[in-house]
């Protein structure tokens, strides 16, 4: 192409263009620049065309780059006018390795801006870094196996099972009745585990509005939905991506989500709504609930494949009144938190600790939280007193009423049926031990059981 012909073509392409652009011949002389970099240099067309680039600037680099036919890139450059910029220069070479030309490039003609700009983004990063930490911190597991108190037998039984559910990286049902620890349990797992430095994410499946699940589990883009917010939002499983997600009421969750939980457990990925990008996943699952998933499963209520994915290894948390020999560990471990964030000093009696120890719990370790809570508040005095406790403990404790015109023996008798019954209770109607909790000989727990109908009542 000719130079007069080479300069128009670049004027069309060029000229428009708010970046400071020019082509030197081999020689190093200008052919063409563009109308920004005219500005940039403050100079005019007429003054530059057809001149040896160091003639018009004699800070220019660009024979040197001819001469060793070396391109540079992104270097910093300052021009005879003080200005400062980030320069490239790029020589032409043909096809038959012949030097041609040069083509230089300011990418950022003030260099000051630049600063800014790499400022503005380090501070951004710095700012980002801080918001991570912080979203890391809110998703840690906050409980390891040294906070859940507990010393009966099942309670040890299932924290040395946590150790061992900790090696391994299989999904786990983690199955108890309401209040009785099973998140608890969830964060030990965690915590126990290689993944615990990275995030433990809690989701209840029974708080969150149906129509809501899909984007909270799943996460979303900018206007994927009417009312998403702005910039989206990222799903609880990508904030888990690397530890654990703990899905708590999991025999909740409506049918149709069932069916999209399976889909990411299977191929371990997700897509954020409104996406197309496969994020991929190692998340550890870890479920929980109150309800009996096979009975769901069978009444059609629980997806039967779903519910294998998620039990492929079980804890089961056994309900505080089969293991009323905890309750004193945790009234006094409730005491003392108590103590420490209110200052308040309370001591607990030996009979408000009996009664507490013979309620059932049917809201289990968290009603007794509750109500321990509740009875350090309305304590009068350092010590604790039955008129603290609350009228439906004390009722369901004093269950034997005695009715009118009973004599005493028939009233005492009543008393040992109860006692007997709530004992076997206890035991799992393992007879031996019941009568070695009442300390009597078993044949006579036999007759007493026989005397008062106690089996088949028991039935
Ligand atoms: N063994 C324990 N030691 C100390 N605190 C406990 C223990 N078990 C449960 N808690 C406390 O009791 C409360 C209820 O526990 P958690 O939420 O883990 O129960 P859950 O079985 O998950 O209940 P839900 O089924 O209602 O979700 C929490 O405040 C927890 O800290």
């Amino acid at each position: 192409m000719k130079t007069k012909e080479f300069n128009f073509f670049c004027k069309n392409l060029f000229d428009k263009l708010p970046v400071p652009v020019d082509f030197l011949d081999k020689d190093g002389r200008i052919v063409y620049i563009n109308r920004c970099f005219l500005e940039f240099l403050g100079l005019n067309e007429e003054d530059v065309l057809g001149r040896v680039v160091t003639e018009v600037e004699p800070t220019s680099k660009f024979l040197e780059t001819l001469k060793y036919r070396q391109a540079e890139v992104a270097k910093r450059h300052v021009f005879s006018n003080g200005k400062e910029a980030i320069v490239h220069r790029i020589p032409i070479i043909d096809e038959k390795d012949n030097l041609i030309g040069g083509f230089g490039m300011l990418l950022f003609d003030d260099y000051e801006k630049l600063k800014q700009v790499t400022e503005q983004i380090e501070k951004i990063h710095k700012e980002l870094n801080l918001y991570k930490n912080e979203i890391a911190k809110m998703n840690r597991a906050k409980y390891s196996l040294a906070d859940i108190i507990g010393e009966s037998k099942p309670m040890k039984q299932a924290k040395s099972k946590v150790k061992k559910l900790a090696r391994v990286n299989s999904n786990i049902l983690i199955i108890g009745e309401s209040g009785v620890g099973k998140e608890l349990f969830a964060h030990a797992i965690h915590n126990e585990s290689e993944r615990n430095e990275f995030p433990f994410v809690s989701i209840n499946c029974s708080a969150i509005p149906e129509n809501l699940l899909e984007a909270e589990f799943f996460g979303y883009e900018d206007g994927a939905f009417t009312g998403a917010r702005k910039g989206g939002n990222i799903g609880k499983f990508e904030l888990a991506n690397g530890g654990t997600i703990f899905l708590d009421e999991i025999g909740d969750m409506p049918l149709y989500m069932q069916a999209k939980l399976l889909r990411v457990l299977q191929e371990k990925e997700v897509v954020r709504i409104g996406s197309n990008k496969v994020v991929k996943l190692d998340v550890r699952v870890i479920c929980a609930t109150h309800k009996n998933l096979e009975q769901l499963v069978n009444e059609g209520k629980f997806r039967e494949d779903l519910y294998y994915r998620l039990n492929v290894l079980s804890l089961d948390i056994p309900p505080l009144r089969q293991r009323r020999e905890d309750i004193p560990l945790l009234v006094q471990s409730f005491v003392e938190k108590f103590y420490k964030e209110t200052g308040l000093y309370r001591e607990i009696p030996e009979e408000v600790m009996n009664i507490l120890c013979n309620y059932d719990w049917p809201g289990n370790i968290r009603e007794l939280k509750n109500i321990v809570e509740r009875i350090c508040v309305n304590a009068d005095d350092t010590e604790v007193t039955v008129n603290d406790l609350p009228a439906a403990i004390l009722n369901k404790t004093f269950r034997i009423e005695h009715k009118k015109n009973q004599g005493l023996k028939e009233i005492m008798e009543n008393i040992e049926k109860e006692i007997i019954i709530s004992t076997l209770k206890e035991c799992n109607n393992n007879k031996s031990l019941a009568a070695s909790k009442l300390n009597i000989p078993r044949a006579s727990l036999y007759r007493k059981i026989e005397e008062y109908n106690i089996e088949s009542e028991n039935k």
